[in-house]
């Protein structure tokens, strides 16, 4: 698995400082209100676990299953809805919680599926952004980190559903899916 890695962009411990920080910052603005994060699987799957013991305010959890890459490194630019929110959220302060974003389309289409439900509010958190291949426009609330044009995977990101368990964010090296 590491033989594949081209570089290492965000090492554990760079990951753990940015997302303490993130952390802080949405308990500081949400304090004194509810909140619930809606983690979007599979790929926030690491960072919701490590993001939400970074916020300490009370704060409930619910999770979609959506996917538009599947096998590749390129976006079908459909988004797949696998499995739906379990609870309502209107009326409700919601924070959808992302690995990534790229094109945007994803989080574009999820926006509006969101807010047909009439939520309170409805913010964005991603761990990375990458702007360069954005497709549309897109408000994030709250990022991490800004990456370059190059596909990466590692905590919880995958390249056709492998290297989710890398420690650490890295791009692969191109032969790898080429
Ligand atoms: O901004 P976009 O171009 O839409 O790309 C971002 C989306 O792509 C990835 O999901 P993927 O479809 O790979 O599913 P996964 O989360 O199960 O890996 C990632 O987790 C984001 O949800
Ligand atoms: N890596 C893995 N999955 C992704 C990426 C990426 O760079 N962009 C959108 N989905
Ligand atoms: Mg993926």
């Amino acid at each position: 698995m590491k033989d594949d890695v081209k570089e290492i962009l965000f090492t554990e411990e760079e990951i753990a400082v940015k997302v303490k920080e993130l952390g802080q910052q949405i308990s500081e603005d949400y304090r004194g209100e509810d909140l619930t994060v809606v983690g979007i699987l599979k790929g926030s799957n690491i960072f919701m676990g490590d993001l939400i013991r970074k916020i300490d305010i009370p704060l409930s959890i619910d999770f979609m299953v959506v996917s538009s890459y599947g096998q590749s490194t390129e976006s079908s630019g459909v988004v797949k809805v696998l499995k739906d929110l379990e609870y309502s959220i209107e009326g409700k302060n919601i924070l959808i919680v992302e690995d990534i974003i790229d094109t945007g389309l994803t989080l574009d289409y999820l926006k509006e599926n969101l807010f047909r439900r009439k939520p309170k509010s409805l913010k964005i958190c991603t761990l990375l952004d990458k702007p360069a291949r954005r497709k549309v426009d897109l408000k994030v609330d709250y990022v991490g980190f800004e990456i370059p044009d190059a596909f990466i995977v590692g905590y919880g990101i995958d390249y056709a559903e492998k290297y989710r368990n890398l420690p650490y964010i890295a791009v692969l090296k191109e032969e790898v899916y080429e």
